[in-house]
């Protein structure tokens, strides 16, 4: 049974601390244990729920999509592919190379996974990644749209190198009284304009799901689970199966990938998402490794952000978390939130509805409905939400 098999692999791993919350501050540890039982009863989201201060993140969901671009070379490189196939294959190195940033940055920066702060309707995120060596610039627009539930939605171009992405991204949570399963809703659209010339290709990209582990120890951390694929238009479809320690490989974090078309396999690969991964079979040539180093997005400086910008609005509460000053935390993040409930009634009140800046809200998303049509997987609903990028930067 994989489950007792996962549950087993992690036992060990942390056997070196194994009595509950032995990586929790001592005056935190009452916290957390009440935390893990509000857990049990949470329905779905626990993006809104108070956690103690030793888990609290200084950095805003809204933030997150610049994880798709830290590697702003390969992601420019995709439409330098020949065929359909090399350009798949890049797509697929593409975003290979983005699963270390999104998934381990917090435990690498701040010791493990860490609460984010819950975006509020409205907030914006805006970032570059300059051009080198004539790669072309890559631009950022992140707006959240959605509160309730959190749906974050973002849209990433590099005009010169003819790539651009738009997805949006939502989480439903529960909690197995170990772990937390995350599944993400959601999904992103890649389109790719082919140096070599011929028509504008598509890539629906459908998102893993995570398991958060080490909740009990109190140093939790990501493992993906399952799978999620990459439909391109040309026909052409990318698998990636997740497993953790003592699957395929005995190592955490590997996966498997296989490109198709129709029922013929082209090209199958495996490895390590956060290390090195092979073509063809762990004996092969290298796919992709992930200690390449990373480009952080560069943002403006805070007094030159509008006051919906993520790192202006959460100014004060990142300085409290950053310094210990819970307190000042606490009473920002306060007056943050009900300046929100006010706005929220004021709006009610004068029947009028959030106008979002950048996207447009369609109930079945064009894009999405023509490509997962060519992926014929169960799991993949025909329809879904879009949040389609207005073209204002
Ligand atoms: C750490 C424990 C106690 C609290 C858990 C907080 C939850 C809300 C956090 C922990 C890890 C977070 C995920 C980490 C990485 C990503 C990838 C990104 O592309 C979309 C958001 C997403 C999917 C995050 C959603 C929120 C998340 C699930």
């Amino acid at each position: 049974m994989p489950s007792t098999k996962s549950a087993n692999a992690n036992a060990t791993a942390s056997s070196s601390s194994s009595s509950s919350g032995a990586d929790v501050p001592e005056e935190q540890k009452a916290g957390w244990t009440s935390f893990i039982k509000s857990l049990a009863k949470m329905t779905g989201d626990l993006s809104s729920m108070t956690a103690p201060p030793f888990i609290l993140s200084p950095v805003s969901l809204t933030e997150f999509p610049a994880y798709w671009c830290e590697h702003p070379q390969v992601f420019a490189q995709i439409s330098e592919g020949k065929d359909e196939f090399q350009r798949m294959e890049r797509v697929l190195k593409w975003f290979i190379c983005t699963l270390k940033g999104q998934y381990t940055t917090r435990n690498e920066k701040m010791g493990s996974e860490k609460k984010p702060l819950n975006p509020v309707l409205g907030e914006l995120f805006y970032g570059v990644w300059p051009d080198v060596n004539g790669r072309g610039e890559t631009r950022l627009i992140v707006e959240q749209v959605s509160h309730h539930p959190p749906i974050t939605a973002y849209y990433i171009e590099n005009k010169k190198a003819g790539v651009k992405l738009q997805g949006h991204s939502g989480q439903k949570t529960a909690f197995t009284g170990t772990a937390i399963n995350v599944k993400q809703s959601g999904h992103a659209v890649l389109t790719v304009t082919p140096k070599s010339g011929g028509p504008e290709e598509k890539y629906l990209i459908t998102l893993p799901k995570l398991r958060i582990e080490g909740i009990i120890w109190g140093s939790p951390y990501i493992e993906l689970t399952d799978s999620n694929a990459i439909q391109a238009s040309t026909g052409l479809t990318a698998q990636i199966d997740y497993k953790g320690k003592g699957y395929f490989s005995g190592k955490p974090h590997s996966y498997k990938a296989t490109i198709t078309k129709g029922s013929k396999t082209q090209q199958s690969y495996e490895g390590q998402w956060t290390g090195v991964s092979y073509i063809g079979g762990s004996k092969g040539p290298v796919f992709f490794d992930a200690h390449l180093p990373k480009e952080e997005v560069t943002v403006k400086p805070i007094e030159e952000q509008g006051e919906w910008e993520s790192r202006r609005l959460w100014e004060k509460v990142a300085k409290g978390i950053k310094g210990g000053n819970y307190d000042l935390a606490g009473a920002e993040k306060s007056r943050i939130e009900n300046e929100q409930r006010q706005r929220r009634k004021d709006e009610a009140a004068a029947s009028s509805n959030w106008q979002h800046v950048h996207f447009t809200h369609v109930e079945s998303d064009p894009e999405y409905q023509s490509l997962s049509a060519l992926l014929h997987d169960k799991l993949t609903p025909p329809h879904e939400d879009g949040y389609i990028f207005r073209g204002n930067f």
